[in-house]
């Protein structure tokens, strides 16, 4: 059997297969689409073998592919993957016959989309002569970034022929056919470039669309629209232009396409037709998944975890900071590495490619465990380093303070206002990645520690739990725990029980902490609970202005002092003054570089405290 031939051949008779073969043999002139004499002969051998037939046909007319079905469908060959990122077009169109007058489907749609396809053209036969069905790809209108599909209206084949001149019998001009085929595909393929060209000059973040499936899991879980809201901020974090979110409720993801492949199919063309180049899958994806998703779609296909590791990656700051978050993604990547062009290499020409890890993206199986050892080994002795550390600081007896809560909460910006420092805070998920410590101090030389930590986040998957572990070990050492809370957020319920979780994973489920309600000058009075009705350790603050925070202020110091928590002051320099105003008189900001690796320290247990 001729190469040139896929599909399942075993049943053929050798007379069969041999006219298969032939029709690979065959040429068709540059200009036409097909010619009528091998428009009928493929139409009668596909009605002798009750199959679909299809022929991929290059620009030069030459015959490249012949390819057998089913009655019904035709399994298309993979191409190289190779993207039209420039606008150009496959070179190669699909001609198949139909045997039966339906027209164009769902997923030779999608084909012409996926494989960008010059047109493809479905014939049947009917009492008048050879009908075809065309479709091919045009730029979008309106201004509209990207492609659309475009179908023509079916016509008969003999129009298609340059004598015809797009007449029909009636003599009704086609013009829109192609009748001439070398002109149809320079013209369009003109349009497609410049019509590429100006979306890159427009210059907005990778394009991206997310693929949600809402399983049993997720609604048991609630808030689907917060899970929405929080995916469109992490797209927004992490510089990806959201051009749409798909639904689709099922009771668990498909094993194989994620979506179902009807769904992942429509996907597809509404991809194509905005220009999209990435797809975010929540919840996450397995190594299989991404594959099949990957190769079904030609686009990048990343996951949640993918998307905050990203961010991860491009907020980190600290050297330990980077190793750690290099660490994290080599260690969610390796199990998926599974061949080419699955998730591994995909982040790197999108949206990350800025990570630590994007030097690593190709980077083989082998060497990335190899990598991952390293990393391991340069990450416990700087774990070592830390706890040393601490040690010194647990000797001192200074109260460590640790501010934790949702990401986005204002975590920094309360420590930056009570410590009057700048640490970086952003309306941005995960702006603070690296532990930042600031000295506060209190009248009557005492003087606390105080703890900004990474935000967190529901659904923290373990990699990414070691790559917060730096903080966190810290956290599970603290004396107190200010659990920062966005008290305008409508979703803050669930926030708080997602941080709950992982303080509870993190063995700090018992620390004594404060609910800090932030951000309180953006609510209403009426929403605002009176002083006195408070909960005990419950305070309202607005991190933006410092005398809302004085209460806090004080409760910490009458926490750790007043109530026996630490029994001598520190070694001090004196008495200070406290401004007016101000519950804390502030030493200037005192960075210390206190970021690390390390695994999560479940075992690590508060100071011992005289209670
Ligand atoms: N109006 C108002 N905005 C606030 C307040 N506190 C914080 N913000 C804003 O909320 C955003 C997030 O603040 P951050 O301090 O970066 O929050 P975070 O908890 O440290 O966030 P991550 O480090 O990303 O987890 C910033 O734009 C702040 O300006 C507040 O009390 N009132
Ligand atoms: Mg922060």
């Amino acid at each position: 059997m001729s190469d040139v031939v896929h599909g399942d051949t075993s049943n053929l008779k050798p007379s069969q297969a041999r006219a298969l073969g032939r029709l690979g043999e065959r040429r068709v002139p540059a200009d036409q689409v097909v010619t009528g004499p091998l428009a009928r002969d493929l139409l009668a051998l596909s009605h002798e073998l009750n199959r679909r037939i299809g022929l991929f046909i290059d620009r030069r007319g030459r015959i490249s592919r012949v390819i057998l079905g089913d009655a019904h469908s035709l399994e298309l060959p993979e191409f190289e993957r190779v993207r039209g990122a420039d606008g150009r077009l496959r070179g190669i169109r699909l001609v198949s016959s139909h045997l039966v007058p339906d027209p164009l489907d769902r997923e030779e749609l999608a084909d012409l989309a996926k494989l960008r396809l010059d047109l493809i053209a479905a014939l049947h036969d009917s009492p008048g002569g050879v009908q075809v069905d065309l479709a091919s790809l045009q730029p979008a209108r309106d201004d509209q970034r990207g492609f659309e599909l475009r179908s023509f209206a079916r016509a008969p084949l003999a129009l298609l022929s340059p004598d015809a001149g797009g007449r029909d019998r009636v003599g009704h001009p086609r013009p829109e056919l192609p009748t001439d085929f070398t002109a149809f595909i320079r013209e369009l393929e003109g349009e497609l470039v410049q019509a590429t060209a100006r979306t890159v000059a427009a210059g907005h973040g990778t394009r991206a669309m997310v693929l949600q499936v809402h399983s049993d899991e997720m609604n048991r879980q609630g808030g689907i629209e917060a899970r929405q809201a929080e995916l469109r901020e992490l797209c927004r974090t992490a510089g990806v232009q959201l051009v749409e979110l798909v639904v689709q409720r099922r009771r668990y993801p498909d094993p194989k396409t994620f979506l179902g492949s009807g769904k992942l199919r429509e996907v597809l063309v509404r991809a194509l037709e905005q220009d999209v180049e990435l797809l975010i899958c929540d919840p996450e994806l397995s190594a299989s998944q991404a594959r099949v998703i990957s190769t079904q779609t030609d686009l990048m296909v990343i996951d949640r975890t993918m998307l905050i590791l990203d961010i991860f990656a491009q907020h980190a700051r600290s050297s330990d900071g980077k190793l750690q978050v290099e660490l994290a993604q080599l260690r969610y990547r390796l199990p998926r590495m599974v061949g080419k062009g699955t998730m591994m290499s995909r982040l790197a020409g999108g949206i990350g490619g800025r990570g630590p890890g994007e030097t690593k993206l190709e980077i083989d199986r082998r060497r990335a465990q190899a990598r991952i050892n390293e990393l391991d080994k340069r990450l416990v002795h700087l774990r070592r380093q830390r706890e040393q550390r601490r040690a010194r600081r647990r000797r001192s007896e200074v109260p460590v303070v640790a501010i934790v809560g949702y990401t986005n909460a204002g975590k920094s910006t309360l420590l930056n206002t009570v410590t009057d420092s700048e640490v970086r805070a952003e309306d941005k998920l995960f702006a603070t990645l690296d532990p930042t410590v600031r000295r506060v101090r209190f009248p009557e030389e005492r003087e606390v520690v105080m703890l900004d930590t990474v935000g967190f986040i529901r659904d923290l998957p373990p990699a990414l739990m070691q790559a917060f572990s730096a903080t966190l070990e810290e956290v599970a050492e603290a004396d107190l725990l200010l659990h920062v809370v966005d008290a305008t957020d409508p979703d803050n319920t669930q926030q708080i029980q997602a941080v709950e979780r992982i303080l509870d994973e993190l063995g700090a489920a018992d620390l004594d902490r404060f609910m800090v309600f932030n951000k309180c000058d953006l609510l209403p009075e009426s929403r605002l609970m009176p002083e006195s009705e408070l909960a005990v350790g419950t305070y309202q603050v607005s991190a933006l202005d410092r005398r809302s925070t004085r209460r806090l202020m004080e409760a910490i110091e009458d926490h750790l002092w007043a109530r026996g928590k630490v029994e001598a002051p520190g070694p001090g320099r004196g008495p200070r003054v406290v401004p007016a105003g101000a519950a804390t008189a502030v030493e200037p900001p005192e960075a210390e570089p206190d970021a690390g690796e390390g695994e999560l320290s479940g075992e690590a247990k508060p100071p011992a405290l005289n209670e």
